[in-house]
């Protein structure tokens, strides 16, 4: 059996006749359609939320604000709610603007949404699928006029409140995302790593969907509590509070504003509010810049010796995604005790890597475990384990439901596996949009889905020619290769090359690192069919190259945190670097925002 490592981490680890997933690794979420590939999503309108009012309100464990006040800003006067969040260290502080947005924009900027053209499905840094976001705002200058308009005020009122109570604050992106049934369903636990405050805008109404944002004070599922935010709410909360997004039925909008602490760094990419923290042993801190230095982002110079110092100091301090990442970067029997430690708090992300190190009938208990707190990837394995009967019976109607659960949350290779079930049981029309459904995320069922289609009728070079036509990359890098090899067709190299070239623009790496040997092989031979591109396509490989090291494996984290010293050094930033903000900061009672 092969498993490949599908959250990837940039490794694509295989391990044949082994089972076991590759080991994932735990970042925090980035901006990730700015780096990297893009590729351009249809409008999926047609999907649109049918659930609004039809959504029963199962109990879910909600989150508790505990205190409330009348605040009054420059242009914005309502109720704020407030609460703390304890989970390593000091409690983290958490706010909500009560209808900061008012009604009716809300509902322009909701419709807005919903028909908008601008989803990207480019993978996700946080769990490879697509994304399903788009930004209107980047490096804090707006690229959308009629979001500007609806929401650049708030924004604007939004950064002089920070920079009244924090005495930092420049606006770097606005987000919005969109969860639908067929397409998103959550978000792993994760810190926002590159943002130094974060503001969620509820956008849809409360019964269009069930679940939501949720904070997780601990590694383990049973310490999630979900945000009820209603449209024109707005959720404030600064770098070291981890959240996550789980759709449990119904379709949600989104929209986020995430601040930096100053311009300069908006414009450089970097959170040097790390660096500070660190010096005062900040667990959150540590990590982050562990993962900064693994990775070499955020300005900073991929370097895995300091990566595992910062790391350690934070496992030391009990933290369950350094713990995990560190066990990645280091030698048994280190590794494995680090990753035991992670995995008995109840990190999920431990739980997998665990079970892809320890004999079958061990695996099986960890994998369940972590398939079991809705991680969606463990559930995909579990089902596998099933399937193939690893350190169990085989039992395929089990195999069936754990694809299916995972499915649900939305990971697309289950929904090839299920593909595949049917397909192996002749059931081919079943099979077939199973894959359909599966290839808007999953580019392995692309192959799937023309063997379906062929076997139902249709001739094979057709298919990929109406997908190519779709501008599928799969299919584009697919007819690209028919025509290189003469497969079905007669060989047209410069053809070949523009079906390469275009999927290789739009993110495809097989595509682009085709090109490049090409490259390399032909010495410059095939350069005018490259003529009038941007990019070449070495500098293609590259950029997809480390645009799958950047974002790849990554599985998010769990646990939500606060900062030492915290209130330490924004004393101190406040004293040192912004004398005003600082009286202003006084007459607006310090203590309420952080
Ligand atoms: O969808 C949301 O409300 C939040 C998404 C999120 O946490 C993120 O994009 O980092
Ligand atoms: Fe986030």
């Amino acid at each position: 059996m092969c498993w490949r490592d599908r959250a990837g981490d940039g490794l694509e680890h295989e391990s044949h006749g082994k089972v076991g997933p590759a080991l994932l690794r735990s970042w925090g979420a980035s901006p990730s359609s700015l780096a990297g590939a893009r590729r351009r999503g249809g409008s999926r309108s047609g999907r649109r939320a049918s659930a609004r009012g039809a959504v029963l309100l199962a109990a879910l464990p909600m989150f508790r604000f505990q205190r409330r006040r009348d605040l009054q800003l420059r242009s914005w006067q309502g109720v704020e709610d407030r609460s703390e969040v304890q989970g390593l260290g000091k409690p983290s502080r958490v706010y909500c603007l009560r209808s900061f947005l008012p009604k009716e924009q809300v509902a322009e900027l909701r419709e807005y949404l919903r028909s908008s053209e601008d989803y990207e499905i480019s993978s996700d840094s946080v769990d490879e699928a697509p994304t399903f976001e788009f930004y209107p705002c980047a490096r804090g200058r707006w690229r959308d006029s009629v979001l500007e308009r609806l929401l650049g005020p708030a924004a604007e009122e939004l950064q002089q409140l920070l920079k009244q109570r924090l005495g930092a604050g420049a606006l770097s992106e606005v987000l919005v995302r969109r969860y639908l049934p067929s397409e998103r369903r959550g978000h792993g636990l994760h810190y926002d790593g590159h943002a130094f405050v974060t503001a969620v805008l509820g956008v849809s109404e409360v019964e269009d969907f069930r679940g939501g944002l949720f904070l997780q004070s601990e590694a383990h599922l049973s310490s999630r509590r979900y945000v009820e935010l209603k449209p024109g709410d707005l959720l404030v909360h600064s770098f070291d509070l981890q959240h996550g997004v789980e759709v449990l039925e119904g379709c949600r909008y989104s929209l986020i504003f995430w601040f930096k602490d100053s311009e300069e760094s908006v414009l450089a990419s970097t959170t040097p509010w790390y660096d500070e923290l660190a010096e005062a042993e900040d667990v959150h801190a540590l990590y982050n810049l562990g993962v900064q230095h693994e990775l070499g982002v955020s300005g900073k110079e991929q370097d895995l010796d300091l990566a595992r110092q910062f790391y350690r100091r934070s496992a030391e301090q009990g933290h369950p995604f350094a713990q995990n990442n560190l066990a990645l970067l280091c030698e048994e029997p280190e590794a494995g005790q680090w990753l035991r430690r992670a995995a008995a708090q109840g990190h999920a992300t431990a739980q997998m890597n665990l079970a892809a190190q320890v004999p079958e009938a061990e695996a099986v208990v960890w994998m369940r475990r972590a398939a079991e707190q809705l991680d969606p990837k463990a559930a995909y394995c579990l089902g596998e384990m099933y399937q193939r009967g690893y350190g169990m019976a085989p039992d395929l109607s089990e195999a069936r439901r754990w694809y299916r659960r995972s499915a649900d949350r939305g990971h697309f290779p289950s929904l090839t596996q299920l593909g595949l079930l049917s397909f192996e049981e002749g059931n081919f029309e079943e099979a077939r949009g199973l894959f359909e459904a599966a290839s808007l995320g999953d580019s392995e069922a692309f192959g799937h889905l023309v063997a379906a289609r062929a076997l139902l009728g249709e001739k094979p070079l057709d298919i990929w020619q109406e997908l190519a036509d779709e501008g599928q990359p799969e299919a584009l890098f697919q007819l690209g290769m028919s025509y290189l090899n003469g497969e079905g067709v007669s060989v047209d190299e410069e053809k070949a090359f523009r079906l390469l070239q275009t999927a290789a623009e739009l993110g495809h790496g097989d595509a682009a690192e085709c090109l490049w040997h090409l490259e390399e092989e032909d010495d410059g031979e095939y350069a005018p069919a490259l003529d009038g591109t941007s990019v070449g396509p070495r500098e293609m490989h590259e950029e997809t190259t480390i645009h799958h090291e950047s974002t790849g494996g990554c599985h998010t984290n769990k646990m939500i945190g606060q900062s030492k010293n915290r209130q330490d050094w924004w004393e101190r930033k406040c004293k040192d670097k912004n004398k005003d903000d600082c009286k202003a900061k006084k007459e607006c009672d310090w203590s309420g925002w952080w």
